[in-house]
């Protein structure tokens, strides 16, 4: 017999995302849905990392197809259920997104409008792609751990940047602005590490400022950092700026939004399938936004693993 709940939908909320937003708009968001006669059963998550348990359940009770309606987190939080169930193959696995987040990076690649109406609509039409997941292999107090990430990665700085945002956000802070915040404060307080970056055999051992790893084009709030990813191609883009001032950072912040600072001498893009990360000092880590412990990362590729839903219109393919 066929499962009735492979035809329904799971949505996932998280009220915490946005600063607020989602609880301040769940009603509107499930009013949209309801009127575009989606059949589903709503969960509010309701501590950090929660929604990796609501999708196991999930996926358990025979849901097949998920809504996340969040930020990139929760969408991460989704992603890492989804990988770390047994229940079935996450290739049989569903995800739409409502955006409510702060940042919500995801979304520019996959052409998802930020506003609940059109990102509905999109929902409604179902046009689906295969994109490609990010599995991140690191330790956290002795342990080794894995986690998994939907749109991008980064080490060194960028993860500094993801800390402080974080922190932000906790403090009730809110908007786009907050990711400049971070960044200006992360500026004065980094220093660049001597760090050993494997990618795919090509090794690199220098003084390293970030490595970011790209299956979406977009991080830190709507920055293209890797301006060459293609979500479906297998491959990560991987960008790494060496040793670099506050001048020059300053110099590349516009190109950093258009994606054009890969084109400064101190930037160097592969891509790539395998990539690890190691440092004698500290260098954190970040997936989707999440802070990763310690200073030891070796990242893989799964190709077209999950089934997302996109607009074809607006997919960012070619930057
Ligand atoms: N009920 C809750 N209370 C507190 N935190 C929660 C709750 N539910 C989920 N979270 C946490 O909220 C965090 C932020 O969620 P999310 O990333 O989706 O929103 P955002 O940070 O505003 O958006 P973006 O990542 O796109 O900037 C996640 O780390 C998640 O673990």
């Amino acid at each position: 017999m066929e499962n009735p709940l492979t035809k329904k939908w799971f949505v996932i909320l998280n009220p915490h995302a946005g600063s607020g937003r989602g609880k301040k708009d769940q009603a509107e968001i499930l009013k949209r849905l309801t009127k575009a006669d989606f059949q589903y059963e709503l969960a509010v998550s309701e501590f950090p990392k929660h929604i990796i348990q609501l999708t196991i359940d999930a996926i358990e009770k025979g849901y097949r197809n998920l809504i996340v309606a969040g930020g990139d987190g929760s969408l991460n939080e989704a992603v890492n259920g989804i990988f770390s169930q047994t229940f079935c193959l996450p290739e049989e696995i569903t995800v739409g997104m409502i955006p409510v987040g702060t940042g919500n990076d995801w979304i520019k690649t996959f052409g998802i409008p930020n506003y609940y109406s059109e990102a509905v609509k999109i929902l409604n039409q179902g046009e689906i792609m295969r994109q490609d997941i990010g599995r991140i292999t690191f330790s956290e107090n002795d342990l080794t751990k894995n986690c998994y990430f939907a749109n991008m990665a980064g080490f060194g700085f960028d993860a500094m940047v993801a800390t402080k945002t974080n922190q932000l956000k906790s403090k009730g802070r809110n908007g786009i602005s907050l990711y400049l915040q971070a960044l200006g404060s992360s500026l004065f307080n980094y220093r660049t590490t001597k760090t050993q970056v494997v990618i795919d055999g090509q090794k690199i051992d220098e003084l390293i400022f970030s490595v970011s790893i790209g299956i979406g084009k977009y991080n830190g709030g709507g920055m293209m950092q890797a301006p060459g990813a293609i979500p479906d191609n297998g491959l990560f883009q991987v960008t790494i700026i060496r040793k670099i001032g506050l001048l020059g950072i300053l110099r590349n912040l516009s190109g950093l939004y258009s994606g054009k600072y890969v084109n400064d001498y101190r930037v160097s893009t592969f891509q790539a399938k395998n990539i690890s990360i190691s440092s004698a000092h500290n260098i954190a880590g970040e997936a989707d936004g999440e802070t990763l412990g310690d200073n030891k990362f070796e990242i893989d590729i799964f190709s077209q693993k999950l089934a997302v839903i996109y607009n074809p219109q607006k997919y960012l393919k070619e930057k």
